[in-house]
């Protein structure tokens, strides 16, 4: 088993967001208070849900973990934020799928830690819910789909960032050997170069890597055998899976290099768009392979070099 991390000394890479985070628990368990309400963007996997756990354990607090469908009326936030204690954290993934008419609540409760309700239907009473003082912890991978009022209440907004290759290879060390498996050097840096950026498609490849080891009787992972278990995986040198591929070869062939959209994209490669948006491109956007204008998306020569195209001046 891989377990996250469970400190932020533990947390290996997001070196600024860790700074920022560290002096404000800090600060509110000096204060007695609790923290205040965060934010975390960034693509898939890079360690939004574990970071909130990690808040909650530095602050010695519990944390409750939902995704925002899941709550569907004004009651089902009352409920879940009257079950904490003081100072514990709600943590609401994918918050930007939020219910829009929950929005009101949701500001008032970060603010002023009360909900109002109307009851009795023929002579209406508003009532005043008092809550406990709770951080709300929010996670996207798109923070363009919340609404700025809802953004402006979080206390600390947090971007996280693809991992450079060799925080992955600091990652990637010590997890093969929690599974066990032994990886030269250079295999830990074809496997840090494989992983797009991300903890998660990391840790998926090294479970790969152990399947192989255990079934071929490997007792160490050299740099060739990392290359073949790549390969069998239809993973090439630059970390692209068959999808990215795809991607770039349709950008060039199809639409001779771009601009095109998003949604005429997702549409010719069957795929869908929030899929090609948040897994895909901010990788190839990150290699340099692929970049956004206001018409939609183009090829760069680095791109069409990835899946081996000479660039050609009319393409670009
Ligand atoms: N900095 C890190 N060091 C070690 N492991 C990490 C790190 N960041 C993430 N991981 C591991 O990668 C996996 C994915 O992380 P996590 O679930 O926190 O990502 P996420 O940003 O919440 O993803 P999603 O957007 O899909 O919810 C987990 O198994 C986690 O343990
Ligand atoms: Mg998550």
């Amino acid at each position: 088993m891989i377990e996250r991390p469970e400190s932020l000394d533990q947390f290996i890479g997001q070196e600024k967001v860790k700074k920022v985070l560290k002096v404000a628990i800090e600060s509110a368990k000096k204060r007695g208070e609790p923290l205040d309400h965060v934010l975390f963007y960034g693509p898939p996997g890079t360690g939004k849900t574990t970071l909130s756990m990690i808040i909650a354990k530095e602050l010695g607090k519990e944390i409750k973990i939902v995704s925002a469908p899941t709550i569907e009326r004004k009651g089902d936030l009352i409920a879940l934020i009257t079950s904490l204690n003081e100072g514990d954290v709600l943590f609401i993934d994918e918050i930007h799928r939020l219910n829009r008419s929950l929005e009101e609540s949701i500001y008032s409760a970060m603010e002023d830690f009360r909900i109002d309700i109307v009851t009795g239907s023929g002579s209406k009473r508003a009532l005043s819910i008092e809550l406990p003082r709770f951080t709300l912890i929010g996670a996207t991978t798109r923070l363009n789909l919340l609404t700025p009022p809802f953004r402006s209440r979080f206390g600390l907004i947090c971007r996280l960032e693809l991992y450079t290759a060799s925080e992955l290879a600091r990652i990637a060390k010590k997890n093969a050997e929690k599974l066990g498996i032994v990886l030269s050097e250079g295999a830990l840096k074809i496997l840090a170069r494989s992983s797009r950026g991300t903890p998660r498609i990391l840790n998926q490849l090294l479970k790969r890597f152990r399947d192989y080891a255990t079934v071929h009787g490997w007792e160490k992972i050299g740099e060739d055998r990392a290359k073949k278990v790549l390969d069998e995986l239809g993973i090439d040198s630059y970390g692209l899976d068959q999808m990215d591929r795809k991607i770039l070869k349709t950008i060039a062939e199809v639409f001779k290099g771009g601009p095109v959209g998003l949604n005429t994209l997702a549409m010719v490669l069957k795929e869908d768009v929030e899929t090609i948006a948040n897994v895909h491109e901010p990788y190839l956007i990150e290699m340099g392979f692929i970049v956004r204008t206001p018409r939609g998306r183009k090829i760069t020569p680095e791109g069409l070099r990835a899946i081996g195209y000479l660039p050609s001046p009319s393409l670009l």
